[in-house]
């Protein structure tokens, strides 16, 4: 499959290159993307929900941090350094240092998969509440066309925030994303609490096991946020779809009187990914029991990513429904939040589900 875009698409002199996806374009995200990988830059790719642009820029240079104007990168673990692919030429250029990403060798076993499950509920069970994410990984050989991938994955999925990342510190990473982490326009931040899944168009009520896991994301990151002296105000609970799934959401809006510095973004987004979402709560015996049960590591997955140009004028969204990508294999990730009110069997099928969104979409050379 080839992508053609407008033949007007055009590099703006401190920002991303622009395409636009009209028919009569005559420049390809491919070649843009097969070139960069060529020529070992660091670039990103990114259409925005609802959107038909695609941005894209590269760089020869990955600087640590947020607050540069750039793509933002955010593993997993919240004690990893961020990343910022700058817009604009940078002086310096990140050390490796703190970043020790490993490809995955092999699958998770299924056994290995009901075994985290096991442990997470032991975990929980002596607090009698609380949820924490168990994460899989597929590993496959075969060598991916990144750019018709990226095209398949915005038709496919047209309110999903699409996205491709590769620096030498994570790999190449590429995914559709139905979670917004955080987006600012002004004093203003917007979120959402995504969790709970089921397959999508399912009728009737949602079970208690989904709601109350929903619960739980919504009060942590309400609380995260009026912590941080904002005002919040959340919307009704709703049903989301997502690919072949759907999942309970509520928006989540928030207000400061204070003006949004660089550091208070920062500081709110260090509290708040990874989320309850993807991490779980209470989030310390989460990340213990993760670390203590996941044999591989999650890298990108759970972290987030999205373009940053200012304090006031960001669009971060959750790093999931993606896969890391090797040059002859790619490796995807995918999880769920497990409770004491979880079934084995039908954890491992929403994972299964989830995975589809990137796994159908993907275009092997
Ligand atoms: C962890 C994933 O998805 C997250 C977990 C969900 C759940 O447990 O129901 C739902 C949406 C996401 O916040 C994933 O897709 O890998």
């Amino acid at each position: 499959m080839s992508i053609r875009f407008d033949k007007d698409a055009r590099r703006a002199t401190n920002g991303p290159m622009i395409f636009f996806s009209d028919p009569s374009a005559m420049v390809s995200l491919s070649e843009e993307i097969r070139g960069a990988i060529e020529s070992q830059l660091a670039f990103y790719a990114y259409r925005m929900p609802g959107d038909l642009m695609i941005s894209f820029g590269s760089s020869e240079h990955v600087v640590e941090g947020i607050g540069e104007r750039g793509f933002v990168i955010a593993p997993f673990l919240p004690d990893m350094p961020i990343l910022t692919i700058p817009y604009r030429p940078a002086k310096r250029n990140i050390k490796a240092d703190g970043f020790q990403y490993r490809f995955p060798s092999t699958s998770t076993p299924r056994e290995e998969h009901a075994a985290e499950i096991d442990a997470i509920k032991s975990a929980l069970s002596t607090y009698g509440t609380g949820k924490i994410v168990a994460s899989r990984v597929i590993v496959n050989n075969g060598r991916i066309d990144v750019g018709s991938t990226f095209a398949e994955l915005s038709r496919r999925h047209p309110n999903a925030f699409v996205f491709c990342f590769s620096t030498p510190l994570t790999g190449c990473w590429i995914g559709a994303s139905p979670e917004l982490l955080l987006e600012a326009s002004g004093n203003g931040v917007k979120t959402m609490a995504l969790a709970g899944t089921r397959a999508a168009g399912e009728s009737g009520e949602w079970d208690c096991k989904n709601l109350e896991e929903q619960q739980m994301v919504t009060d942590f990151i309400s609380e995260t946020l009026s912590g941080n002296g904002l005002d919040i105000s959340i919307s009704p609970l709703y049903t989301r779809n997502a690919g072949k799934v759907e999942h309970l959401c509520t928006d989540i809006s928030a207000s400061s009187h204070e003006p949004m510095t660089t550091d208070r973004i920062q500081s709110i987004l260090h509290q708040l990914s990874p989320t309850p979402a993807l991490c779980g709560t209470p989030r310390d015996v989460a990340l213990d029991t993760i670390r203590q049960t996941e044999r591989f590591d999650r890298g990108c997955y759970g972290g987030f990513c999205g373009p940053f140009r200012s304090p006031a004028d960001f669009s971060l969204f959750v790093t999931l429904r993606c896969c890391c990508i090797e040059m002859e294999r790619f490796c995807i990730y995918v999880g769920g939040g497990i409770t004491l009110r979880s079934n084995t069997e039908a954890e491992w099928q929403e994972t299964e589900a989830k995975a589809s969104t990137i796994r159908d979409a993907l275009i092997i050379e």
